[in-house]
């Protein structure tokens, strides 16, 4: 009889986490964007261990009556029903820090990507086009940077773009006077119609669905870049099309999309738009780290606590 607790991946975690798991458990893996194969496999599972692309909700938590902890080996915990879990004496635990330097560098690389044009540039001498004046790009010195969102994210792309010569104006309601050192804290409406490169560091929330819709997009500078690693929604994916076309902003780059994966979109057709999928976290570090603390998490729960009772 296998008495060993079954630990069920369901997003790919890196090779050094899925190490660390060690042999006192029973490592099962499924693809946790296959429903069917998901709710089958979940079945067995003491923990389940996902990244952002598996759904963890009601009829998930319904099909596992065994499962005592879901680690989130990432940042954002939208795609898990924490309520629900943690009603259910499912003890819910993510990597909150693990990843937020590749979060930032990436923010930081497409902000330069979408000032510079590096994509359609790149693209179009691929195939064989050699055209310097139609990519002509802007500096970003001396231009002003709008961070919503200035948790730790938002903080680190800050710091780095300060180094780049911005001046960092920032909009986050729940900072209260906690605000960094040479970063201006202004109103969304504010920062929407002062800043040349705006940046979304949100966690998504019923609050943050939508924040930034037509009438944001309207207030912001017909120069602006918008640039989103948070996640997909936050931006209004419509309304930013037509002001992509119609010239009421500049350009956009976006790494996470309403629906993932997507690999189609209007906005893909877009010159002024870089985007990329979902790549803000895929680094060996930040996954070597974001699997170890989600295992390391697992363990505790599965061997310092007797089954059934809710892990802290
Ligand atoms: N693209 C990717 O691969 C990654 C995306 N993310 C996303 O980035 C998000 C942010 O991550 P962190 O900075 O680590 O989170 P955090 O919790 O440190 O910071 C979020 C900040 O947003 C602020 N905030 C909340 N509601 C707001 C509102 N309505 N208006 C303005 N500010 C508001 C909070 O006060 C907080 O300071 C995550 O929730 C996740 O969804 C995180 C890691 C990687
Ligand atoms: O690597 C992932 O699963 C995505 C990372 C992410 O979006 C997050 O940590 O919130």
């Amino acid at each position: 009889m296998n008495i060993r607790p079954v630990v069920l991946v369901a997003d790919p975690l890196s090779p050094v986490a899925l190490s660390s798991l060690g042999s006192d458990v029973e490592v099962r893996h499924c693809d946790g964007t296959d429903r069917p194969a998901l709710l089958a496999a979940v079945e067995s599972a003491d923990a389940l261990l996902v990244r952002s692309a598996t759904r963890v909700d009601a009829e998930v938590l319904d099909a596992a009556p065994r499962l005592r902890f879901i680690g989130r080996a990432g940042v954002g915990l939208d795609n898990v029903d924490v309520q629900d879990a943690t009603r259910r004496g499912v003890a819910v635990a993510n990597a909150p820090t693990a990843n937020v330097v590749s979060a930032a560098e990436m923010t930081c690389a497409l902000i330069l990507a979408s000032a510079r044009h590096l994509l359609p540039a790149g693209t179009a001498l691929r195939q064989g086009s050699w055209e310097r004046s139609r990519y002509t790009g802007v500096e970003l010195s001396s231009k002003t940077l709008g961070v919503i969102g200035l948790g730790r994210i938002g903080t680190l792309v800050a710091e780095r773009m300060a180094a780049f010569g911005m001046d960092i104006v920032a909009h986050d309601p729940h900072l209260g006077n906690a605000c960094p050192d040479g970063v201006k804290l202004l109103t969304l409406d504010e920062l929407l119609r002062r800043a040349d490169v705006i940046t979304v560091h949100l966690p998504k929330t019923a609050e943050t669905t939508g924040l930034i819709g037509r009438a944001e997009l309207a207030a912001m500078k017909p120069t602006a870049l918008l640039v989103n690693v948070a996640r997909g929604g936050i931006v209004d994916e419509q309304a930013l099309h037509a002001a992509l076309v119609s010239g009421q902003i500049a350009g956009a780059a976006l790494d996470v999309f309403g629906r993932e994966p997507c690999t189609e979109s209007p906005l893909f057709e877009l010159d002024n738009v870089t985007p990329t999928p979902h790549l803000g976290a895929s680094t060996s570090e930040a996954q070597d780290r974001a699997g170890v603390t989600v295992v390391e998490a697992a363990l505790k729960a599965l061997f310092d606590q007797p089954a059934g009772s809710p892990a802290a």
